[in-house]
């Protein structure tokens, strides 16, 4: 028998298949060849479209299923990974009724700002964890102010995971964790977070039946059969944010234990039980897969909106070379890319750096001595300093950090983004043979609660190698310091 995990990427949605015993990969594969559209139609907004995703998901598991050759009756259960923070509202049929305002989509910034104001810090931090910066519900509260109808017409808001476990299954349902996402879970009353809620005058009955992780969600029914080719019944057992997802798929639950990824976002992720977070901006804390109110594990989320879309950017923009042959050139610069400076972001407001959308900046430029591989290697440099600069402001929050672990996935793959971090950082990176839509087919599996044997397998099996600070720093220091002063210039001015 085996598991599907799904992860509804932003630049694609991966599907993969394990052994339903051993947990092993059968396969893995992205959907579509190239990577998605963000719509910008407005230059703070981001946009994409639900059906869309169906649409590769469904490739994606019609793909799976003929290259590897399985027969779908030997699929047993479902796990989904999704971009996390997305707004979906349908009507009653469950349609769209307009694009998913996805993660990093700003243009609700000023909403939430007002909101924690009105509420003030010590509601917001103490109830919801957080301030309701431009999540879930503040984007909802700007399609009331400004798409009245459409709002009118709404039957249930979902995350973006819950609008494919829909499709897959016909049942409208979210979890905890999902709507900790949108800042609408309240810790404290272990309930919904109606104090937001009615601020923003969003109707209760639009948030959808809450279902527990790791347990039946809702089988595929027939219309989910068709358009997928999976059987009827499979059973879909668990979602989670993309990046809960990836601690899971790293075996991080513990307080003290890191997961950190470098897709089109970067991500750090630490565990921990605290429920009187510090910061309530900067950083973000969400239910982890774990969590339940007698036993609260909390995964403390710094965030850069814009990392390895940077990358992708330079790929698509500068030669169309792929990523190898990137950092293969990037590797014959000397580290600090002599002089140039890149400033990552330029893909909305980034929560570490107060909600201000500073886009990216290309520094130094000397066009007689500079090429694209000098620009690759900033590239690198600067999304890693990125990292650094925010584990500065996460290690406030979190406390001593015990051990750091990455999948051998997107950014990871980049021997100098990993070095320049590990060194910088002054900490090991372990480096796990895993990606979210592995670990979300593992995790559809994990119905029996053993997590304990569910993270040994994972570290017995799949640790590939570790990263370790590089003894010479000194190169390191000096560029992150030009690159922290350019930023620091840069941010006086917005
Ligand atoms: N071999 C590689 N080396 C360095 N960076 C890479 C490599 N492959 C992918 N990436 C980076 O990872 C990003 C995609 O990461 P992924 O986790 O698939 O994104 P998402 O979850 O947002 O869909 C790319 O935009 C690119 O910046
Ligand atoms: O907003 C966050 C996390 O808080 C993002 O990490 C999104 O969850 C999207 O992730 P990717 O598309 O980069 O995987």
């Amino acid at each position: 028998m085996y598991h599907l995990g799904i992860d509804l990427g932003s630049s694609s949605v991966k599907v993969a298949l394990v052994d339903a015993d051993s947990g092993k990969k059968i396969i893995s594969l992205h959907e579509p060849p190239n990577e998605m559209e963000i719509i910008a139609i407005n230059p703070d907004w981001a946009e994409q479209d639900p059906n869309m995703w169906w649409t590769h998901v469904c490739n994606a598991i019609k793909r799976v299923t003929v290259e590897a050759d399985v027969n779908v009756s030997e699929i047993k259960n479902i796990g989904i990974s999704y971009q996390m923070h997305g707004l979906v509202i349908v009507d009653e049929s469950g349609n769209p009724l307009r694009n998913s305002i996805i993660w990093c989509d700003s243009r609700a910034v000023e909403i939430g700002r007002k909101a924690l104001q009105d509420l003030g810090q010590d509601l917001c931090g103490t109830h919801m964890l957080n301030a309701p910066g431009n999540f879930t519900a503040s984007k909802l509260k700007w399609v009331i102010d400004n798409e009245p109808e459409t709002y009118k017409n709404t039957y249930k808001f979902m995350l973006p995971g819950d609008f494919i476990a829909y499709k897959l299954t016909g049942k409208m349902a979210t979890t905890k964790n999902g709507l900790s996402e949108g800042i609408l879970w309240d810790y404290k009353k272990d309930d919904v977070a109606t104090d937001l809620l009615d601020y923003y005058g969003i109707d209760k009955n639009l948030v959808p039946e809450i279902v527990e992780n790791f347990t039946n969600q809702g089988t595929v029914n027939v219309q989910g059969s068709k358009e997928t080719g999976l059987a009827e019944g499979v059973q879909v057992t668990y979602r989670s944010g993309d990046q809960p997802n990836n601690a899971l798929s790293l075996n991080i639950f513990n307080p003290g234990e890191v997961a950190a990824t470098g897709g089109t976002s970067g991500v750090v992720y630490a565990v921990s039980n605290n429920l009187k977070p510090q910061e309530i901006s900067k950083v973000n804390h969400f239910a982890h897969v774990n969590y339940t109110a007698s036993e609260p594990v909390i995964g403390t989320l710094l965030n850069i909106n814009g990392a390895g879309i940077q990358y992708r950017w330079l790929r698509n923009n500068c030669g169309n070379d792929s990523y190898d042959v990137m950092n293969d050139k990037a590797s014959k610069i000397e580290v600090g890319s002599n002089g140039v400076v890149i400033i990552p972001f330029g893909n909305g407001a980034e929560r570490m750096l107060e909600n201000k959308n500073v886009g990216t900046h290309i520094l130094n430029l000397n066009l007689n001595q500079h090429n694209n591989a000098h620009l690759y290697r900033a590239s690198l440099e600067g999304i890693a300093f990125s990292f650094v600069y925010g584990v500065e402001i996460l290690k406030k929050d979190i406390g001593e950090i015990k051990v750091i672990r990455a999948g051998n996935d997107n950014l990871f793959r980049s021997e100098i983004f990993s070095n320049t971090v590990a060194t910088l950082i002054d900490h090991d990176i372990e480096i796990y043979n895993t990606t979210g839509a592995v670990g979300a087919a593992r995790a559809a599996g994990l119905t029996d609660g053993d997590f304990e044997k569910f993270g040994e397998n994972i570290t017995k099996n799949d640790h590939v190698m570790t990263y370790k600070p590089l003894q010479d720093k000194a190169a390191y220091q000096a560029a992150y310091t030009t690159w922290k002063n350019e930023l620091e210039m840069i941010l006086k001015h917005k």
